[in-house]
């Protein structure tokens, strides 16, 4: 039988670990999944949060491992998502009479998921006793659906944080120190690069609200996926506040493309050795070597982003075109008005691969200093030291503005 893990006295942490979990909703999760719920041992017993309904089983025998499920009182739903409600029903089968807290748009949320189980709503303010502790809720909407919220254990100084601060991490351990802290930072930033940074301005206020409990009301950061911050607590709050949430665009390139014979990939490389010659970190990806997923973790803080494609079909290649889609959806056009963006591509007799790039980039607020980088065919060397030099002259501009 599975065993909870005891997070603080009466606390523990009954979610399951998917270890082989290679993918999140097109997001690649190379260190896997966890699903993350707590049970407190109370006068009242509570739950925060339940797991995806595959890992029922684990989930419950974990629950079991301290008490009878049929025992719990109060199931808080911090956010409706199903891997954190989706055993809601489980447990309101085996607790008929458990009570659902949870904010007003998650009631209507749920209700769609699950139908009328009984929920009932709470606010930003709302406190909830359930005996010696007490629950505070805070509302994080779009953090990253309309129903978030956080809750706070008051006595325990445990923020129940939900995808707020979590990583896609699967290991043996619980807690931030009991693992290799840097994987699991790298973890939370691809995290917030793939989930959260749409709602960059949501997720700041989310911040703000955390800060404003005061430095001394949190001891432990539970989220709902990936390690307890117990150690790093100041850490992820700091990496959250200035540079996820920040907006803060660092000497940093993406150079995204695909190609097909290599000649937009010679463009590629000319551009990365501008940006090199200029001490600007480059990171060059050929969309076929690396997951869009990896690319937006780069692009996060990235000041320069260069995207290529051939003409194919008198459009550009669909990796390219999936890179732009995902990206617009991640960083809308509000986000990028300080970046800056370069198209580039071989073509054979119309040069529409390049130019939908850059209308694109365009599009989605970015500034092009340059005309699309495009070549009829294989470029010359000639050709690919212009690029070059043309990178490095708008990098020094941008030093100088
Ligand atoms: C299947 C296919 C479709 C193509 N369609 C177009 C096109 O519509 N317009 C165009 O100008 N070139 C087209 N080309 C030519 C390529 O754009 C050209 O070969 C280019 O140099 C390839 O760049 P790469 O080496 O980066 O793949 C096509 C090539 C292939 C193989």
């Amino acid at each position: 039988m599975l065993s909870a893990v005891k997070v603080l006295p009466d606390v523990y942490w009954v979610g399951g670990v998917d270890w082989n979990a290679r993918e999140f909703h097109g997001y690649t999760t190379e260190d896997g999944i966890t699903y993350n719920a707590y049970l407190i041992l109370d006068e009242k017993v509570t739950l925060v949060d339940t797991a995806k309904i595959t890992f029922k089983d684990e989930f419950l025998q974990r629950i079991a491992s301290v008490i009878d499920p049929s025992k719990i009182d109060v199931v808080i739903c911090n956010h409706v998502e199903m891997d954190h409600s989706g055993n809601i029903p489980t447990i309101k089968e085996l607790a008929p009479s458990a009570q659902v807290y949870c904010t007003p748009q998650a009631v209507k949320e749920l209700t769609a998921h699950y139908g009328d189980l009984g929920y009932t709503p709470v606010k930003t303010g709302d406190t909830l006793s359930i005996g010696r502790r007490t629950l505070s809720f805070v509302q994080t909407p779009m953090v990253h659906w309309p129903d978030n919220m956080v809750t706070l254990d008051v006595e325990d100084k445990i923020l129940f944080s939900n995808d707020a601060f979590g990583q896609h991490f699967a290991s043996s351990a619980r807690f931030d120190d009991e693992n290799d802290i840097h994987e699991v930072m790298k973890q939370a930033r691809k995290y917030y690069a793939n989930i959260v940074q749409p709602y960059r301005m949501q997720a700041a206020n989310a911040v703000k609200a955390v800060r404003s409990l005061g430095p001394d009301a949190i001891d432990l950061i539970a989220p709902a996926h990936g390690i307890i911050w117990r150690s790093y607590v100041k850490d992820i709050l700091d990496a959250y506040e200035n540079v996820f949430v920040s907006g803060k665009l660092e000497d940093k390139a993406l150079i995204a493309y695909d190609s097909m014979w290599g000649s937009t990939d010679k463009i590629a490389h000319a551009i990365c050795d501008g940006f090199l010659a200029e001490g600007v970190s480059a990171h060059l990806m050929d969309l076929k070597a690396n997951h869009l997923s990896d690319a937006m973790d780069v692009f996060l803080d990235s000041r320069y982003v260069a995207v290529g494609s051939p003409t194919l079909n008198s459009n550009m290649m669909p990796l390219t075109s999936s890179f732009l889609t995902y990206m617009r959806g991640l960083s809308p056009k509000q986000n990028n008005g300080d970046r800056i963006g370069f198209a580039f591509g071989s073509y054979g007799w119309a040069p529409l691969g390049p130019k939908n790039i850059q209308a694109e980039l365009e599009a989605d607020g970015f500034q092009t200093p340059e005309a699309p980088f495009m070549f009829n065919w294989i470029p010359t060397q000639e050709y690919l030291d212009q690029v070059r030099e043309k990178v490095r002259a708008v990098v020094r501009a941008q030093r100088e503005a």
